[in-house]
């Protein structure tokens, strides 16, 4: 190498086999290779089928980037075999503990890719606290991906500090996040239990929170202009060396990576196309709950109805449980009837091209941290109906601090797959009219999303504070002692 070439430094990635945590990890990855980085993505063989595409197209652009395979302990974690994804089991909640429990496998493998490779840093999911440890022992310093924003950070920082939801009683009476830049107010029952209580998924947070101390620092998928008062106080505050290297979804930049990012749509592109291009802009509502979320029968009944009933036009994706005749039964019915007027796509939708059309004016969605960077990115406004994880958190950004969403007023926690709350159609016919009608908060709203979605792109390109924060990243990193051999 001429010595005048800055070294290249050798990253690993280790994301969650999960879709809203391997999709912004492998949009993260190709930003460093961008960037001149060697990137090696370590993950299973059936996860790795959903990227190898998109991966095999940056190579041949030049990137020098590439997927590590190590096997899914199916066997060992007591899980059948031909699931490696948490999105793929038809009931996740049955199935989480055994899943994340089963991990811990994944160690033994990924040491020996360290000991064998020696990359110069590894980018770990928050769901692998052992990487911390595991790399220091080889001198390489690793930085952390919780897969959420700032503000779902210092929520739960706070909890941890000042323990709020401990004093209140009722499940139903609202309280203050204490210590926050905004007077943010949640209710008990909007919590998970592994808050209330100490469950084997809260040891594991303990763990997790242990492994963020000892790690060299954290990587956000946000933009400092979205959440200034957050990446300060997350910053100051709660005290974590943190570097924010978002949107990533704006690393996808051709028609291909899109359309096959996380997964092959189940739709044929002209199809879409063609049925969007026919709409007037800002006319469509998509309607989406992620990668993970199953509604209920009768849950999909009343959004069902409630659709019907605005006469909005709609794309909805659906996720269904394969052996409930009912849910399909109702569905079908609802496809037929609307037929023209909405597109139902099963299974797995190009999301950020749909949110991308000038057609698409609001996506109803449950608060997935990515599904709202990408409505941001979009300067789509949103309604918003979280489920679980921390989505009640993402709602109070969307809806209160950045103002570009109305809530359908859940309450209630879910847990993944078991979704029971019920919103009613009339709640969903009266916001639908809100967000996609021509009221001054709308107005306002879409104004607002507009605004958001140019410094989304301005925090991106090569100036912006997003790709500042990546290049001080690398610069430092060059600067880290190289790995003991
Ligand atoms: O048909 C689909 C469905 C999803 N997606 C993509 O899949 C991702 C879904 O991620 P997200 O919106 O964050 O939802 P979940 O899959 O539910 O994500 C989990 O992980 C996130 C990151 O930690 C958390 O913010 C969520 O609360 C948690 O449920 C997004 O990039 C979507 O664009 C598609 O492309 N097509």
């Amino acid at each position: 190498m001429d010595s005048t070439e800055p070294y290249q430094l050798h990253v690993f990635f280790f994301p969650l086999m999960a879709q809203g945590h391997l999709i912004p990890f492998v949009d993260m990855a190709r930003r460093f290779s961008s960037h001149g980085v060697k990137v090696t993505i370590i993950t299973t063989p059936l996860n790795a089928c959903l990227f190898s595409n998109t991966i095999d197209r940056d190579k041949q652009l030049g990137l020098d980037i590439s997927i590590q395979l190590i096997p899914f302990p199916s066997e060992e974690a007591g899980l059948p075999k031909g699931y490696e994804n948490a999105g793929s089991f038809p009931n996740f909640s049955a199935v989480a503990l055994k899943f994340f429990n089963g991990l811990s496998f994944l160690q033994q493998p990924f040491e020996e890719l360290l000991q064998e490779h020696r990359p110069d840093c590894v980018v770990a999911d928050m769901a692998f606290p052992w990487v911390t440890d595991v790399s220091a022992k080889l001198g390489i310093p690793s930085l952390i991906f919780h897969g959420t924003c700032f503000f779902s950070l210092c929520i739960s920082d706070s909890f941890r500090r000042y323990t709020p939801h401990e004093n209140i009683k009722s499940e139903t009476d609202t309280f203050v996040v204490p210590g926050l830049p905004d007077q943010i107010e949640l209710t008990r029952s909007q919590l998970s239990d592994d808050l209330k209580k100490k469950t084997d998924l809260s040891k594991m947070m303990e763990r997790i929170r242990e492994s963020e101390r000892k790690s060299f620092g954290i990587l956000v998928n946000s933009f400092y202009e979205l959440e200034p008062a957050y990446a300060d106080h997350y910053r100051t505050v709660v005290g974590r060396k943190a570097w924010h290297v978002g949107p990533v979804s704006l690393s996808n930049r051709n028609i291909a990576d899109k359309s096959e990012r996380g997964n092959r749509a189940s739709i044929n592109e002209h199809a879409w196309l063609r049925w969007l291009d026919s709409k007037k802009p800002n006319s469509v509502l998509y309607v989406s709950f992620g990668s993970m979320a199953r509604l209920t029968a009768t849950q999909l009944l009343e959004v069902a109805m409630g659709i019907e009933a605005s006469g909005q036009s709609f794309i909805w994706v659906l996720r269904l449980n394969a052996e409930d005749s009912e849910q399909r039964r109702i569905t079908e019915e609802f496809e037929k009837k609307m037929e023209g007027r909405g597109l139902i796509i099963r299974d797995w939708a190009p999301q950020i091209l749909f949110l991308d059309h000038p057609a698409v004016g609001g996506f109803l969605t449950h608060c997935g941290w990515n599904s709202t960077l990408e409505s941001i990115s979009a300067g789509v406004p949103m309604i918003t109906w979280p489920l679980f994880a921390e989505q009640f958190y993402n709602e109070k950004l969307i809806t209160q601090v950045l103002k570009v969403g109305m809530s359908v007023g859940t309450m209630e926690y879910q847990r993944v797959g078991g979704e029971k709350a019920l919103v009613k159609r009339e709640v969903i016919i009266k916001v639908v009219e809100q967000l996609m009608g021509v009221g001054e908060e709308a107005e306002q709203m879409r104004s607002r999303a507009r605004e958001l979605k140019e410094m989304a792109e301005r925090a991106f390109e090569e100036g912006g504070s997003s790709y500042a924060d990546l290049t001080a990243l690398i610069e430092e990193l060059r600067l880290h002692p190289r790995p003991t051999v």
